[in-house]
């Protein structure tokens, strides 16, 4: 299904409610799984969750999780050492795309019998759970975080806990975080000092309930919307805190030069608005944060100002290669684009394409970090679907901010 989306003013001061984070309730899930009585509000709804509590609803000897990275990292760890099922785990043709050769090496480091089905390297991966003992583990850190969270969450689960080794720059470091915040809150202890992390086995639950914080990523293509939008016009957010696990809460500041200020208000609300004129020149490093980047890049050239970027060396192997999809699709629009294996550059052009097709790539990203430009004129979204992945009424909350759409 293709959305068109029609030039559009959003209608200011309007609310939404946006579903909880999926790297929370994907870590969360696991935990509740490894300590029972573990109780989670506000799950998010996506189908990267979904396809999480099915999986571990499933007694079939091949479990499919589709296009969700963090459900097939975590879920590697979690068969392969906190059970002792025989089954193939498998996703769609872009996670047999994905690498984890770096997950299922550090495993077997700790006595996991793991096999590739198919190409080394890669899912589909056939895994004979097994209990074992745990300890030390070396790994590089600079592909992806989620090997390293995936490890976290069953190390707490082994009789000798677990002690990463992490070799190279760490990259997404802020998900680590929100891992080893998580174990904390749960009761666990743990250490992370230079390029060592130890997390010892749980021995009380501390906490029993957790609630989910609403997703900030998500959040981000708001802050896009508002960005693009004249100087007075506002968006609320619900439900956000001000001490956030999520790395990606580092938007606030992000987008504090792109002339949007952020205030939190009573009742886990946020308020977006748009203050004043932008910086000429966008620059930033976005290791840490790098869902991001998408919807920067879409703000900017939508601004008409220089970004630079950094830090994107993981974007190539996410749900597309995202550095080779923005420049494309950036360029259908008229946009000025140059890129390498760990940076872009978007150089200021004036207005846009109208009409023009948006290719998504089978990623949500793609899907919503183009919307907003429905501000400056007519937008196709090809496979608007896509958005489902993390997101999913994203396209309802755009109705309910004001933007005209039709479905094609
Ligand atoms: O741990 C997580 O929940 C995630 C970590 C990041 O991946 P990488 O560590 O592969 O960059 C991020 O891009 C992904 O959307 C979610
Ligand atoms: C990269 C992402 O997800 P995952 O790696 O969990 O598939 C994302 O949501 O942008």
């Amino acid at each position: 299904m293709n959305i068109k989306l029609l030039k559009s003013k959003i209608e200011n001061d309007k609310t939404l409610v946006i579903s909880g984070s999926k790297s929370e309730s994907n870590r969360l899930l696991i935990l509740q799984e490894l300590f029972s009585s573990l109780t989670i509000d506000n799950v998010s709804d996506s189908d990267d969750v979904c396809a999480m509590q099915r999986a571990l609803a499933s007694t079939e000897n091949v479990v499919d999780i589709h296009h969700a990275g963090t459900t097939m990292r975590f879920l590697t760890a979690y068969y392969s050492l906190c059970s002792t099922r025989e089954l193939v785990l498998t996703g769609s043709s872009r996670m047999q795309e994905r690498p984890i050769g770096i997950l299922v090496e550090a495993l077997r480091q700790l006595g996991a019998d793991i096999e590739y089905d198919k190409k080394e390297g890669y899912p589909p991966l056939r895994i004979k759970g097994k209990i074992v003992e745990g300890g030390k583990v070396e790994l590089p850190a600079d592909v992806s975080s989620q090997y390293i969270t995936a490890l976290l969450l069953v190390g707490t689960k082994l009789k000798k806990g677990i002690e990463l080794h992490l070799v190279g720059n760490i990259t997404s470091r802020p998900y680590i975080e929100m891992t080893l915040q998580l174990l904390k809150q749960l009761g666990v202890e743990s250490t992370f000092e230079g390029n060592i992390i130890s997390v010892k086995p749980l021995v009380k639950v501390n906490t029993e309930q957790f609630t989910v914080e609403s997703d900030w990523s998500s959040a981000s293509y708001f802050y896009s919307f508002v960005a693009l939008s004249p100087i007075g016009t506002t968006i609320k957010l619900k439900s956000y805190k001000q001490d956030s696990l999520q790395g990606d809460s580092y938007v606030n500041e992000l987008y504090t030069t792109l002339g949007v200020e952020t205030t939190y208000l009573a009742d886990y609300t946020l308020e977006l608005k748009k203050v004043r004129e932008t910086a000429p020149v966008f620059k930033a490093d976005l290791i840490e944060t790098p869902d991001l980047a998408q919807t920067i890049a879409v703000t900017c050239f939508g601004l008409g100002i220089k970004c630079e970027m950094t830090g994107l060396h993981t974007l190539k192997i996410k749900e597309t290669d995202r550095l080779v999809a923005l420049q494309n699709e950036l360029t259908k629009l008229g946009g000025k684009v140059e890129i390498t294996d760990e940076s872009m550059v978007i150089y200021p052009t004036e207005g846009m394409n109208e009409g023009v097709e948006i290719s998504t790539y089978q990623d949500h990203r793609m899907a919503m970090a183009f919307a907003p430009l429905v501000l400056k004129g007519d937008i196709e979204i090809s496979e608007a679907e896509v958005v489902t992945k993390s997101f999913i009424n994203y396209w309802d909350c755009l109705a309910q901010i004001g933007v005209n759409m039709a479905k094609k």
